[in-house]
């Protein structure tokens, strides 16, 4: 059958997106883990690096956060060791890693999701949720830059 207007078109929606493993998933030896999720949903892992970043880049990673109460123990948390950085590709990868990694609070997050499965209930230090992932293909493009230039 040929393709007619009326049907919908199959589209193809690649993306790329940031994760970054934070410095408690580091720590607790948790990155193989949580690169193996990624690629177990059939994302591709094209870029990898590990570092300890610098105040200014985690600045500039969480402007939109700035003057915010938790912006200071967040940041400072962040610069506190090791973070894993991963250039991440596939179809709509931006919207399936942010549902992978679950709701912000480890506590509240489902399980099956990497907050829900491995997070733990650190009290008020929210910024210990093991991973971030960029929020849109602008975010996404902005923080790649920053964190592989
Ligand atoms: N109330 C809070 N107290 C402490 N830290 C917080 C709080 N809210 C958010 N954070 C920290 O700031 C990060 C960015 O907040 P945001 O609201 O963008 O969450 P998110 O989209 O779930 O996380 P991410 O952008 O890191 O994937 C969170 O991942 C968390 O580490």
């Amino acid at each position: 059958m040929s393709p007619s207007s009326k049907e919908t078109p199959v589209t193809h929606n690649h993306e790329e997106t940031l994760v970054l493993v934070k410095p408690d998933g580091v720590e607790r030896g948790l990155t193989g883990q949580i690169l193996a999720r990624i690629e177990a949903k059939g994302y591709v892992i094209t870029e990898l690096r590990m570092l300890t970043p610098t105040r200014e880049m985690l600045v500039k990673h969480y402007e939109e956060h700035e003057g915010k109460p938790f912006f200071e123990p967040l940041v400072e948390f962040m610069g506190s060791g090791p973070v894993v950085a991963a250039r991440v590709t596939g179809n709509r990868v931006i919207e399936g890693f942010r549902s992978l990694a679950g709701a912000t609070e480890p506590t509240t997050a489902a399980p099956g999701t990497i907050r829900g499965d491995l997070g733990r209930d650190w009290g008020e230090q929210v910024q210990k949720n093991l991973v971030h992932g960029s929020d849109s293909t602008l975010s996404a493009e902005r923080e790649l830059g920053i964190w592989f230039g």
